[in-house]
């Protein structure tokens, strides 16, 4: 349900399946069946164009549109390149298609009602040119519902990426699992609604292929999420300290510390300049705030051991103050590095790598525009294709958590793990959210949950919240509405 198989790992589970006694042929007669029956629940369609590429893909397609004639649909069937050269079981599931087969490269798309796009799937090898690429655009440009074979033609189904052209579909039929091209924008723009089909791929084969990515949802932490106990204090659900900027950008630090207080964080204290101390104070009653003048009075409010979480960042300042913060908290305690923090670390990533090695835990939560310039003379990390391998380049680079943001945020680790977001609704991206983002991650932190789950956890949370406070959020709703999603959370989880 929740593992996505890049192209490879699809690969090894087909694989696995075959050599587990499943014939690669039943796979592909239950993929175009799968296939027949989401356009068969389409409106209006009568006349189906399908165009069917080189590859395996074109196999399906094949199969949909004799499944779908047969079934009285009238039927076009458009191949690119040449009939002669299909191979395997698309050439086999060929042969069963009686009616004509139309040059793909001149066939009039608009003389259907419904195109099925079995062009390219995880076959997809480079971008897009030429005659393939032009038959995309003119699918694209035709106005006619398409539904995809495993994903739109020119989608990287490893990351979300278009390869030269892909037109979008209204539906996307995939097989087995989803892959994380289906949720990674812009491919999931462009995918429609995407529906699994069980093509007869044995469950037990993920044992075998063990997929490092998977959908950002409960089973990934739920384990490890801090549910009160009865016998348990406040002091068991630990302290998170946030370090707050002046009076003038104090309002990132109070979202912040009322994520982390309804992440259910035991105690929560800012740490600011003393005229920032009764915006804090009146933020919430249950926050403490402690002033803050100048770097040495964060490490002697941190010679408390019990203050072994910390947040810097949000609406902190970009600096040499920062970093010098930065490194005070780090040692030995779990850290969030968010907004400013990370911004004062532009090209200087090693840094950061530096203060995982010191801390706990680290987690980092930038947006595209924080990463970018924090790996700025990172090609390693900026260069790698789509934003899951960037994540977890940056992970392995850094020796922490990486929470790369967005409409489908990812979630990395340094040993490969990932997960991807896909419940942020798009009213999520509004001034502040991040903010409470790294305090719900801080709250987390704060009690004891391992660092991975626990940015995977708070990003969940967090999209929840926001679908659960509705449109029109705001920034400030996101900590209010934590309420409802902790209680359904704490029910499913068996709260006593
Ligand atoms: N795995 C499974 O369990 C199952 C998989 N199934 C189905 O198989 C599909 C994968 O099939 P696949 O591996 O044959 O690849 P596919 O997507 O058809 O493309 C390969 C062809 O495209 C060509 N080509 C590539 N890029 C190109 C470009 N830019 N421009 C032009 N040409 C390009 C490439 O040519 P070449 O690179 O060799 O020159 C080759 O001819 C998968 O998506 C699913 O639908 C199901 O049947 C159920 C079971
Ligand atoms: N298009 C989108 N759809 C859903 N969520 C989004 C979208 N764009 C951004 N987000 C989310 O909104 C939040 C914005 O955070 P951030 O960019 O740090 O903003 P701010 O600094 O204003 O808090 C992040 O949690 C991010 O994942
Ligand atoms: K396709």
């Amino acid at each position: 349900m929740y593992a996505l198989l890049d192209p490879q790992e699809m690969s090894r589970a087909d694989h696995c399946a075959v050599d587990a006694g499943v014939p690669a042929l039943a796979l592909m007669e239950k993929a175009g069946c799968a296939v027949a029956d989401v356009v068969a629940r389409r409106p209006h369609a009568t006349r189906v164009l399908v165009l069917c590429g080189p590859g395996n893909n074109g196999g399906d397609g094949f199969v949909a549109a004799r499944v779908l004639a047969q079934r009285g649909f009238r039927v076009r069937v458009a191949l690119l390149g040449e009939r002669g050269r299909l191979a395997g079981d698309a050439a086999a599931v060929a042969a069963l298609w009686r009616g004509p087969v139309e040059d793909a490269t001149r066939v009039d798309v608009m003389a259907a009602d419904l195109i099925v796009d079995a062009l390219f799937g995880a076959g997809l090898a480079r971008d897009l040119d030429g005659a393939a690429r032009a038959l995309v655009e003119r699918m694209a440009a035709s106005g006619r519902p398409i539904v995809a074979v495993d994903l739109p033609s020119g989608l990287d189904g490893a990351t979300g990426l278009v390869r030269g052209a892909a037109a979008p579909a209204v539906e996307t039929v995939t097989f087995f699992r989803r892959k994380p091209g289906h949720l990674l924008e812009p491919g999931r723009s462009l995918c429609g609604k995407v529906r699994v089909a069980d093509i007869g791929i044995p469950d037990a084969v993920l044992d075998l292929v063990r997929p490092k990515t998977a959908v950002n949802a409960p089973h990934l932490w739920e384990a490890l999420f801090p549910v009160p106990r009865r016998s348990g204090h406040k002091y068991d659900r630990g302290h998170g300290v946030v370090v707050s900027g002046g009076a003038w950008t104090s309002g990132a630090a109070r979202l912040a510390a009322r994520g982390a207080l309804r992440a259910g964080a035991g105690l929560v204290t800012v740490a600011c300049p003393a005229a920032a101390l009764p915006l804090h104070a009146g933020s919430y009653a249950a926050v403490m705030a402690r002033p803050m003048e100048r770097p040495a009075d964060l490490s002697a409010l941190l010679a408390d051991t019990r203050l072994n979480t910390v947040l810097l960042g949000p609406g902190l300042g970009v600096g040499a103050t920062t970093r010098q913060l930065v490194a005070i908290a780090a040692p030995g305690r779990r850290v969030v590095l968010d907004a400013d923090a990370l911004t004062s670390f532009a090209g200087a990533a090693w840094s950061v790598g530096d203060v995982a090695r010191q801390a706990a835990a680290l987690v980092i939560t930038p947006h595209d525009g924080e990463f970018a310039r924090l790996f700025h003379g990172t090609p390693e990390v900026l260069e790698r294709p789509g934003k899951l391998a960037r994540a977890r380049a940056a992970a392995a680079r850094l020796g922490g958590i990486v929470v790369l943001k967005g409409p489908d945020t990812v979630v990395a680790a340094p040993d490969g793990r990932a997960a991807i977001a896909e419940n942020a609704p798009a009213y999520l991206a509004t001034a502040g959210a991040g903010d409470v983002l790294a305090g719900i991650t801080l709250g987390l932190l704060a009690q004891g949950m391992p660092a991975y789950e626990a940015a995977a956890a708070a990003v969940w949370v967090h999209g929840e919240a926001a679908r659960a406070a509705g449109p029109g959020l705001v920034a400030d709703d996101l900590p209010e509405a934590l309420r409802a999603v902790y209680t359904r959370l704490y029910e499913a989880l068996g709260m006593e």
